[in-house]
């Protein structure tokens, strides 16, 4: 279950969302999130466009930084003074943007050996054998030489992925991985990220509002209120589809217009 109980110590294990409260000058986006992701599962952010799933995101993953609330990895705050705990913290955070972000002038391999080429002392053949066996786990065995212009959008989307889990992160961040992709693609990729959270014990954090993405890979999940501009329900999605308090995460889960009297927070 994803809500903290703020009776109990914080959980040591996983990532611990608290009391998080993000904002865009004076507006606010989200406030007093608190939420943890256990080890090894997969969690999703989920939500109706414009509710702050990609800003969590970005605050999750150290791109921004929140004026009030932390994120503790393992025990450890991101958010900390100590500049060499904070950059030792991001190397265990692997990201999947909704673009890939791969380098369109580089190959796949040189694409994916890049972060160890920037943050390792690998030799050049250990590179080599590290981004084989990255591709060979995300089904890319032997496209080293292809350029990401050459592949199709499911293939770009597991290079992407070869690329964010090279370091051997222990977080893997996807923002909307399956967005553009055709449904057979997509459950694919669905299946792909389940088979690396067991076969690399990957925390996966994952931005969607695909619903059927949702009802396959979520172990957990949160679903941040457009209106309230806070978390209103944690937990299973499927069992939130049925049980949700809220009338408008039932809709959401159910893809079900909203009646008029609930769309008020
Ligand atoms: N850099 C920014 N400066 C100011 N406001 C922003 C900025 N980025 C996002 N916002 C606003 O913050 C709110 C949340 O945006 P965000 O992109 O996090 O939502 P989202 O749930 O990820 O949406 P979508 O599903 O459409 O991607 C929106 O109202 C957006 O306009």
């Amino acid at each position: 279950m994803a809500e903290l109980d703020p009776s109990q110590p914080l959980p040591e294990k996983g990532v611990v969302v608290r009391d998080l409260t993000l904002a865009y000058g004076d507006t606010v986006v989200q406030q007093s999130l608190s939420f943890h992701v256990r080890p090894a599962s997969i969690f999703v952010i989920m939500g109706v466009s414009g509710c702050g799933k990609s800003t969590l995101l970005r605050h999750m993953i150290d791109l921004e930084q929140a004026e009030q609330g932390d994120v503790v990895f393992d025990g450890h705050r991101l958010w900390t003074d100590d500049s060499a705990e904070r950059a030792a913290l991001q190397r265990r955070i692997g990201v999947l943007f909704q673009s890939t972000a791969l380098w369109s002038s580089m190959s796949v391999g040189e694409n994916v050996g890049l972060p160890l080429q920037l943050h390792t002392r690998l030799s050049a053949a250990e590179i080599r054998d590290q981004v084989a066996f990255k591709l060979a786990l995300v089904g890319l065995a032997g496209q080293e030489s292809r350029m990401p212009s050459e592949l199709s959008g499911g293939m770009q989307k597991r290079a992407g992925l070869a690329r964010a889990i090279a370091l051997d992160p222990d977080y893997l961040f996807l923002d909307e991985p399956s967005a553009g992709l055709d449904p057979i693609t997509s459950q694919r990729l669905d299946a792909l990220i389940m088979s690396l959270r067991d076969a690399l014990q990957l925390s996966v954090i994952a931005v969607t509002h695909e619903l059927p993405s949702i009802f396959t890979i979520a172990d957990d999940s949160i679903y941040l209120d457009n209106e309230s501009r806070c978390a209103i329900a944690h937990g299973d999605p499927r069992v939130l589809a049925e049980h949700a308090e809220h009338a408008r995460v039932r809709a959401f889960l159910n893809r079900q217009p909203i009646a008029a009297e609930d769309a008020a927070p």
